[in-house]
């Protein structure tokens, strides 16, 4: 089974290092402000051309403009821009048109109607993440280390290709890829000891459970 797995919200090298060597596909850097792991362009660049031709590098933004992913895209030259706001479908063809970039749109998700909310989307972005909600007062739409109910995605149509992510750590990543058709998974809380500060070992404990997961599903 080939699935794809997102260590989000990295900010050094030795964090950016492990993910990789561990089989990190994609690694991603932050730019928003209010999150812990909010980084520069410049440094997010840097950290990313340690790692560059081993995994897909992806830039997360909340409802960015031009002008700031100008900044991002020409000092990370990231693979993917991952887009967790509120862009509409309009603004992701624009930001396609102008940077010729995939993008992975992000959906948060607490009951089964929000899925619907992705219909509009297809054929437009060409790849979406399934996160959960912000819990009530958070500052961040992302990041929150907190999980929904896999079992609604089952509800969702068998052609959308997505990243899982919400709450994901050693202890429920093999149940979460056995109880979803997710193609990637996606993580950031869960291996760090305090928000923002990535830990190497979680990042091993993570990838060991994913690795027995994936034994016990063959
Ligand atoms: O992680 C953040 O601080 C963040 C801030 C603003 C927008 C998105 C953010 N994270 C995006 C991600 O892809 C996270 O990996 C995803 O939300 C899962 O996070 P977690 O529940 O902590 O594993």
């Amino acid at each position: 089974m080939k699935l794809d797995i997102k260590i989000c919200g990295l900010s050094t090298a030795d964090a950016v290092d492990r993910a990789v060597e561990r089989g990190a596909t994609h690694i991603g850097f932050i730019f928003f402000e209010k999150s812990p792991r909010n980084i520069a362009p410049e440094i997010a660049g840097e950290l990313a051309d340690r790692v560059r031709s081993r995994a897909k590098i992806v830039a997360v933004t909340v409802d960015a403009n031009d002008e700031d992913l100008d900044d991002i895209v020409s000092l990370l030259h990231p693979d993917i821009l991952q887009l967790h706001g509120h862009e509409t479908p309009e603004r992701i063809l624009h930001i396609k048109a102008l940077y010729g970039l995939p993008v992975m749109k992000v959906f948060s998700v607490r009951e089964a109607t929000d899925l619907h909310r992705v219909d509009p989307f297809i054929g437009v972005a060409d790849r979406f993440l399934f996160d959960a909600k912000a819990p009530k007062g958070s500052d961040l739409p992302g990041g929150n280390g907190v999980s929904f109910d896999w079992n609604l995605m089952a509800s969702l149509d068998e052609g959308v290709n997505y990243m899982l992510s919400g709450g994901l750590n050693k202890d429920n990543v093999a149940d979460a890829i056995a109880s979803t058709r997710a193609t990637g998974i996606d993580v950031s809380s869960g291996v760090e000891s305090a928000p923002g500060l990535k830990d190497v070992g979680m990042i091993d404990a993570f990838f060991d459970a994913v690795a027995d997961a994936k034994a016990n599903k063959r």
